[in-house]
C-alpha cells in the first residue's frame, strides 16, 4: 500500500494543482464545530497524497472557504476563487445538498470535476443533470433496503409515512414504498407537510392510527416536528419512529417544547446511518486504520464529523483519477479543456481502491 509508493523530500513539484474546498463551519442556526474535522481531513489527504508522490512533479493545494449551508453563499465563494488569480482544477464539497446541487448546477460551465463527501440527496445521483458530479457518501436511498429489513425483522406490517414536501426527501420515500410493497409491507397512508400545515398534517397521521412510521424531513425541522409529536402524544412504547440519521443532534434545538420534553418524544427514535469507518484492523491505501486516522485529524473526537472519513476518501479518489495523466499538467488546464475533465470522469468512474470509510471506491 503506502509504502509503494516513492516518498518526497521537500517540494520538488513544478507545478500545483488547486482543489477548491467548500465546507459547512456555519449554518443559519449557529456553528458547526464538525465542519472542521472535514477541513482537517481533507488537508490530511492532501498530505500524503503529496508525501507520498501520487502525482509525481505535481503538489495539491486546498484553497478552503465555508458555505454556511446556503446556495447562495456557496455560489458565490465558488465565483470568488473561479475569479482569483488560482486555476481552480476540482470542486470538493459539499455537505450541504442544497448548497452541492446548486454547485453541481454550475461546474459544467467551467469543467470542474466535482465530488461532494456529505451530500446525501438522491437528486444528485442524475448523471445526465449533473455530470461532473460524483460524491463519496451514499445517497439517502441507499439505506431504503435497511429499512426495509428492519421492519420486516419486527414482523411489523402497516406503516406509514410522514414527510417533509421537498423532492430530496420525497424520492427516497417513494422509492421506500416500492420496495415495502415488494416485501408485503404496506404503506396505508403517506403524508407531506411542510412548515404552513404540519399540525393538521400531524393530527391526520395520528388518526389513521398506524404506529410504525418512517419519516423524511431536514434537521431543522424535525425539532419543530417532535414537539408537534409530544404534544399529540405520538411517542412512547406505543409508536416507532424510524428516520434518516443526519449526525446533528437536533433534539438539543430550542423549540416551544421545553428540552425535557422534546427528549421525551425522541426517547426510542430509530435512526438510520451509514458506517464510515474501517473495520477489522484493515488498512486504507495510505495505510491508516480507523483509528491512526482519527488520531491524525488533531480535532477532539466528540467533534468528528461522520463525514471526515469520506472527505479524505474524496481528495484521494481525486489524486488518483488525477495519476499519470499527461494532460492534466497545471499548465494546459483551463475552464474551456472539456477534454481533460471528460478524461476525469472517465477516470473517475472506474477508480477503485481501499479509503478509510468503510466503501472501496
Ligand atoms: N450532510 C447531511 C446530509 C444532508 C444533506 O445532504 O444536506
Amino acid at each position: 500500500m503506502i509504502k509503494e509508493y516513492r516518498r518526497v523530500n521537500g517540494n520538488n513539484s513544478s507545478g500545483i494543482i488547486y482543489i477548491l474546498g467548500l465546507f459547512e463551519l456555519t449554518t443559519k442556526w449557529g456553528k458547526r464545530p464538525e465542519g472542521l474535522s472535514e477541513i482537517a481531513a481533507a488537508e490530511l489527504a492532501i498530505k500524503h497524497v503529496n508525501h507520498y508522490n501520487i502525482l509525481p512533479d505535481y503538489r495539491l493545494k486546498l484553497i478552503v472557504n465555508d458555505t454556511r449551508c446556503d446556495p447562495g453563499v456557496g455560489i458565490d465563494r465558488f465565483f470568488h476563487a473561479i475569479y482569483s488569480d488560482k486555476t481552480i482544477v476540482l470542486l470538493l464539497g459539499t455537505s450541504c445538498s442544497n448548497v452541492t446541487e446548486s454547485l453541481a448546477h454550475v461546474v459544467p460551465y467551467w469543467n470542474i470535476l466535482q465530488i461532494s463527501f456529505g451530500s446525501t440527496s438522491p437528486t444528485l445521483s442524475d448523471r445526465n443533470k449533473f455530470p461532473l458530479f460524483f460524491r463519496t457518501v451514499a445517497p439517502d436511498s441507499s439505506h431504503n433496503t435497511a429499512k426495509v429489513k428492519f421492519v420486516k425483522y419486527f414482523g411489523w406490517k402497516v406503516v406509514a409515512t410522514f414527510c417533509q414536501s421537498k423532492g430530496e426527501f420525497l424520492l427516497p420515500l417513494n422509492n421506500l414504498i416500492t420496495d415495502f410493497e415488494k416485501e408485503n409491507v404496506t404503506c396505508v397512508t403517506s403524508i407531506t407537510f411542510s412548515l404552513d400545515n404540519y399540525k393538521e398534517q400531524l393530527k391526520i397521521l395520528k388518526n389513521s392510527d398506524i404506529r410504525i412510521l418512517i419519516a423524511a424531513m431536514s434537521t431543522e425541522v424535525a425539532p419543530i416536528i417532535f414537539c408537534e409529536v409530544y404534544r399529540l402524544g405520538m411517542y412512547g412504547d406505543d409508536y416507532v419512529w424510524i428516520l434518516q440519521d443526519r449526525q446533528e443532534m437536533w433534539w438539543n434545538s430550542r423549540t416551544e417544547c421545553t428540552s425535557s420534553e422534546l427528549y421525551k418524544s425522541v426517547e426510542g427514535l430509530i435512526l438510520v446511518s451509514d458506517y464510515n469507518v474501517l473495520t477489522d484492523n484493515k488498512t486504507s491505501i495510505s495505510g491508516l486504520n480507523n483509528e491512526f486516522f482519527e488520531s491524525k485529524l488533531r480535532v477532539p473526537k466528540e467533534q468528528i464529523s461522520k463525514y471526515a472519513s469520506l472527505t479524505y476518501d474524496a481528495v484521494w479518489a481525486m489524486a488518483l483519477s488525477l495519476k499519470d495523466l499527461g494532460l492534466v499538467l497545471q499548465q494546459e488546464f483551463n475552464y474551456k479543456r472539456n477534454d481533460i475533465v471528460c478524461e476525469f470522469v472517465r477516470r473517475m468512474s472506474s477508480l477503485n481502491f481501499m479509503g478509510v470509510s468503510v466503501s472501496t471506491y
